[in-house]
């Protein structure tokens, strides 16, 4: 299985997106036998909403082919990054599409590109970076928590990323990236509590040309706030900070009466009136309305450019301790 090279019929062990309808999708590991609680082999059947689904059916269909749940039908989609954010097991808070898009435009991401990220979490933005710099970029992701570290490194294989992912447990903020990436990325992205402290050893991994790009994921402003101040003292430009917020509209069909001064009926005396509207008063049209609960605040993007002459000296940097904070 792989996201890199597309595929048409499904077999045993591939990622499946099982797509019931917009709010129900499931990612599926497309295996017909599985352990039970005892250890014991059993049928791998998956239960839904609308039913079950014997997993060893799907094996030979069509990606993209409905298929039928004891109770109702779904769609078997070949799994995308975008389709994996919206169904990936959740161990860490994630990032989600809106996000990712922008934050892979202000990096200025394209195949080729070598970037460094902390941390991976459940590695929703490392399949989408891993995507965009693919045939022959490569994205060095970090995460301090060794399970963490160890469940993604497994998906990252398992979805035929490992040519274009390299995944390491390590405190960023404690002992700064690997050997292996000094001097070699084009881009940085950090979404882990103190971004702040990351930020020399961001300038270590970027490359000594200069104009490597870095960018940050924070929920509130007073980390911003820090994260900017650091950028500035280690001689990093360009600074942007930026919120993604979507509004969804959705398109409907609407129809509304309308009343010439004839039809109008006359204004109602107490209790309930049957007005019945008269035929041709009556105005079909697609409405384009605002969804009535738009997704709010997620995160700050900030974003800036290193200039290698702005490259503060040795003496000139203070590395903050990360237990102090
Ligand atoms: C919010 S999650 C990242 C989610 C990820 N961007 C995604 O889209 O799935 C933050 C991660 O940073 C990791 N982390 C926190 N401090 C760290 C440090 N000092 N070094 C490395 N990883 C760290 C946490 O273990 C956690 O998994």
């Amino acid at each position: 299985m792989s996201f890199n090279r597309y595929k048409d019929i499904i077999e045993e062990g591939d990622t499946v997106i099982l797509y019931i309808n917009p709010q129900a999708m499931y990612a599926i590991q497309a295996q017909s036998v599985i352990e039970n609680r005892k250890g014991e082999k059993i049928e791998n059947v998956m239960q839904t909403k609308y039913g079950a689904l014997k997993i060893s059916s799907l094996f030979g269909k069509q990606f993209g082919s409905k298929v039928s749940l004891s109770n109702g039908w779904a769609h078997v989609l070949y799994p995308t990054p975008e389709l994996w954010t919206q169904t990936l097991p959740h161990r860490t808070q994630i990032i989600y599409t809106p996000d990712i898009s922008l934050i892979m435009f202000m990096l200025e991401l394209k195949p080729g590109s070598i970037v460094v990220e902390s941390g991976t979490g459940s590695g929703s933005l490392t399949h989408a970076m891993a995507f965009r710099v693919k045939p022959t970029g490569h994205i060095y992701t970090y995460d301090f928590h060794e399970q963490r570290a160890d469940q993604a490194q497994k998906e990252f294989k398992s979805h035929g990323l490992s040519e274009n992912v390299t995944s390491q447990c390590r405190d960023v903020c404690q002992n700064g990236f690997s050997d292996d990436v000094i001097g070699k990325a084009d881009a940085v992205f950090l979404d882990l509590p103190h971004p702040h402290l990351v930020v020399p050893f961001a300038i270590k991994a970027l490359k000594p040309s200069g104009g490597g790009r870095i960018c940050t994921f924070s929920p509130c402003i007073e980390q911003v706030m820090r994260t900017c101040q650091t950028l500035l003292d280690h001689g990093f430009v360009q600074l942007k900070t930026v919120e993604c917020l979507e509004k969804e509209y959705q398109v409907l069909n609407r129809t509304v009466t309308t009343f010439t001064t004839a039809s109008r009926p006359p204004p109602p005396a107490s209790g309930p009136q049957n007005i019945t509207e008269e035929p041709g008063n009556e105005k079909k049209f697609l409405a384009c309305i605002p969804s009535a609960s738009p997704r709010g605040h997620t995160g700050y993007l900030t974003t800036a450019t290193f200039l290698m002459e702005n490259r503060p000296q040795p003496e000139e940097v203070e590395i903050e301790d990360a237990c102090e904070k």
